[in-house]
């Protein structure tokens, strides 16, 4: 039996039409990434393609890793030499091999969202402008959307015409532009505009990639922006072999500029496209496809399709409101641990990073192990920060960034009034802050200080020499910057549990940069810092082991689990309370699409949870259940919605604002939360009294410690530390703050969530 007998008709069709444009426009889990990796596989077996011609795109680094996975499985060969990867990396490889013909220099630098803000908020003051005024990020966002719609600053200031804020943001974008270049960088959006101006202005090289990608295939087509459209325009110019696959109902992005129109309108773009629907779906449960066409059906302006599955009936979707967000984490933690499934089997999704606590906490408490996607990204963390940047500015000496976030870590004594002089002398001489500080002496009113800055230069070439020899790595590199530095040291001075937590990061992106070094024959630092840069939070899921995995429903797009909890289904959250505000229907759609997207990502089972009272930015908030729950007729539901239910209080009590609290939910559609705040209740305060809740005329008394499984007096173990009692337990406000005399390690005092304490039973 061949591999192409396992598709249906359609899907089948799709991986035969090989020459000319065709779209691909069907459900989810209907199998149009299956489409795409046969395809590849039927371009290299059947149609004898060299898969060197071959481009790819996926919307994460991790989606192009499983289909390159998948292609190797179905040819064997061959497949390392298609270009299978995400829009950014795909330029970052052009770029780096033609950036110069746009006045830059190939070790280029990406900065990433916090470089961003740096640089703009350097901008904005350099231009004298009030932060408060002009906010770094809504000049961020505005910058972004104009290159995801490739408008540069020259035609932004065009258009601004005599409007007087977009003359200034126009101001904004050109500086923050010169400034990039001055640093020999890209932000992400750059990342793609540039390549479309690279194609642009030098038809040749344009040309020797139209010749090497003669068959182009893009998943996830609904989300790409008019930049991205515009790439594979050029790419697909010549031959129109291009195979785009999407699902106008999962179109996500639109906040980062993702433009439905471009899968709409394809047919327009493309005359004499071949169009393709799947019908069938492949991946869920009737009960589930049945719950997510319901809740679909509800947005208007959708090419109406319906999904069908051969699947069986399974389970209903339940549905279970809480009293609080606390006992939702804590259900679905339970209701993981009851089951008889993988824990690796089972994810627990989200509207936004903050509902992730909660859930992380639970995880911890009942020791479930678990993966968490996103959140404080570990490249954003502080320590990692500052390692990159001494590698950054190991490899590239006009990353001024870089440069002056680690010139005084560890403290060397240069002050912010020693580095005003040499930024001055740098501008003054057009010298890179780097370079400013290899002629420290030639630098006015410097004094000493210039002996300090030129000890840090003689330690950055020392590292430079050294990369030079072959057999020198970057993990070595990385442990000699730690040591020769100081920075070690400097964190250890930091205190026990920062420093443990700061070393683990840095172990990790050792290890990181080990298994770097394994997978290339020639690795090197700029390349590391490359993949390092482009590593999406998605990617870090690592699948070999045995763990639930919690992420946004934004990460979760393409992916399948077996067991799948929504949780947050909430309106005010989940629709979001912006898109309820706003005047723009279409916002609400977004979140509807968001809503199917998450309900498609499971297999067998499915439960979406809400609750009743919830902490958001330090307000408790009160709030109904989702409208998307609503739309989904009851019949679909194994619900406990329309029962009021007394909590079981265990671990919260609550605020006496004397509010009502969430009622019992009505059959009326709701529109909005009331949000009451600020409460007093992220957890319950140990010295509390009893308090009665209104609206149920019946007080309860709450424990706090309830929700650590240890008191005062207990005995714990801690992974570094071992074993200790517990001398007190303190509320510190977001998390308790646990004072342990360990045996071995003497008294230390740390944050519950953090130390991750276990209980020993004696
Ligand atoms: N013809 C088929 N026979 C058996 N299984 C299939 C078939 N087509 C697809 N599948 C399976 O169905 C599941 C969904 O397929 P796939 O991920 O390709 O769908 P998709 O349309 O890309 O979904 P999404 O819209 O979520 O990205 C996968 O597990 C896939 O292996
Ligand atoms: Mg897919």
């Amino acid at each position: 039996m061949s591999i192409y007998d396992t598709l249906n008709p359609m899907q089948k069709e799709a991986v035969l039409h090989t020459d000319g444009p065709l779209l691909v426009l069907a459900g989810a889990g209907s199998g149009k990434t299956r489409v795409l990796t046969h395809r590849i596989a039927y371009l290299i077996e059947e149609k004898s393609i060299n898969p060197w011609n071959i481009l790819a795109i996926t919307f994460t680094n991790k989606a192009a890793g499983e289909m390159r996975e998948r292609v190797d499985r179905l040819v064997g060969f061959g497949a390392d030499s298609i270009w299978v990867s995400t829009f950014h990396s795909s330029c970052v490889r052009i770029l780096r091999r033609h950036i110069e013909s746009l006045g830059y220099t190939t070790n280029f630098t990406i900065y990433d969202s916090d470089d961003q803000k740096t640089l703009m908020r350097h901008v904005l003051k350099g231009l004298d402008m009030d932060p408060k005024i002009y906010k770094d990020r809504a000049m961020l966002g505005f910058i972004s959307t104009a290159k995801n719609e490739l408008v540069t600053a020259v035609e932004f200031e065009l258009n601004a015409g005599g409007d007087f804020r977009q003359k200034k943001v126009a101001q904004i974008y050109k500086e923050y532009q010169s400034q990039l270049k001055k640093n020999n960088a890209l932000d992400f959006d750059d990342l793609i505009m540039k390549t479309v101006q690279l194609f642009q202005n030098n038809p040749e090289i344009l040309d020797y990639y139209q010749e090497r990608f003669k068959y182009i295939m893009v998943d996830e087509y609904q989300d790409t922006n008019t930049a991205q459209f515009k790439l594979i325009s050029l790419l697909a110019g010549k031959y129109r072999n291009l195979c785009v696959v999407g699902d106008d109902d999962q179109s996500i992005y639109k906040f980062r500029g993702a433009n439905i129109e471009n899968i709409l309108n394809f047919e327009k773009a493309y005359p004499g496209a071949k169009v393709i629907k799947l019908e069938q779906n492949y991946r869920s449960s009737q009960s589930i496809l049945n719950a997510a066409n319901e809740v679909i059906r509800h947005n208007r302006g959708r090419k109406d399709k319906t999904l069908w599955t051969a699947n069986e009936e399974g389970p209903l979707v339940q549905f279970k409101q809480f009293d609080n967000a606390s006992e939702e984490a804590d259900a679905i933690v339970r209701d993981i641990l009851n089951s008889s499934s993988d824990y690796q089997d089972c994810a627990v999704l989200y509207r936004t990073n903050a509902q992730s606590r909660l859930i992380e906490e639970k995880c911890l408490q009942h020791n479930v192990p678990y993966r968490m996607v996103g959140g404080v990204n570990f490249y954003q963390r502080k320590e990692i920060k500052d390692v990159l940047s001494y590698l950054k500015t190991i490899a590239n000496a006009q990353d001024d960034l870089a440069s002056l976030r680690i010139i005084n870590v560890p403290k060397r004594g240069i002050g912010a009034t020693s580095l005003g002089k040499v930024q001055a002398f740098a501008s003054e001489h057009g010298f890179s802050v780097y370079d400013a500080f290899c002629r420290a002496k030639a630098v006015p009113g410097l004094g000493k200080t210039a002996e300090k800055v030129l000890k840090f230069t003689e330690l950055i070439e020392d590292f430079r020499k050294r990369l030079e020899e072959e057999t020198y790595s970057i993990h070595e590199l990385i442990e000699d910057v730690l040591d020769e530095t100081g920075y070690q040291k400097e964190l250890e001075a930091e205190g026990e549990i920062e420093y443990q937590t700061r070393l683990e990061n840095i172990e990790e992106l050792i290890n990181k940069a080990v298994s770097f070094e394994g997978e290339h024959e020639h690795p090197n630092l700029s390349e590391f810092l490359e993949e390092v840069a482009l590593v999406a939070d998605v990617d870090r899921m690592d699948d070999s082991e045995n763990r639930v995995t919690l992420m946004t429903l934004h990460s979760a797009k393409g992916l399948e689990f077996p067991r799948v909890y929504l949780s947050g289904m909430e309106d005010g959250l989940f629709p979001s309370m912006m898109s309820i505000s706003s005047d723009d229907k279409e916002d609400v759609e977004e979140e509807r699409r968001l809503c199917y997207v998450g309900i498609t990502r499971a297999r067998d089972f499915l439960m979406m949870t809400a609750a009743r009272q919830r902490m958001v930015n330090g307000e408790t908030r009160y709030s109904k259940v989702s409208r998307f729950i609503d739309e989904i007729p009851d019949t679909l539901l194994d619900s406990n919605k329309l029962e009021p239910r007394l909590s079981a209080a265990r671990t919260l009590d609550y605020d006496d604002s004397g509010l009502p609290w969430g009622k019992p939910k009505s059959s009326g559609r709701t529109s909005g939360v009331s949000s009451f705040g600020p409460g007093n209740n992220s957890y319950a305060s140990k010295t509390s009294a009893p308090v009665s809740t209104p609206g149920f005329g019946k007080a309860f008394t709450v424990e706090k410690s309830a929700s650590l499984n240890y008191k005062e007096g207990d005995r714990v173990s801690h992974v570094k530390f071992g074993e200790g009692e517990v001398l007190e337990i303190k509320d510190g406000g977001r998390d308790f703050e646990v004072t342990v005399q360990f045996d071995q390690a003497g008294v230390k005092k740390m944050f519950a969530s953090f130390a991750k304490l276990k209980l020993v039973r004696v």
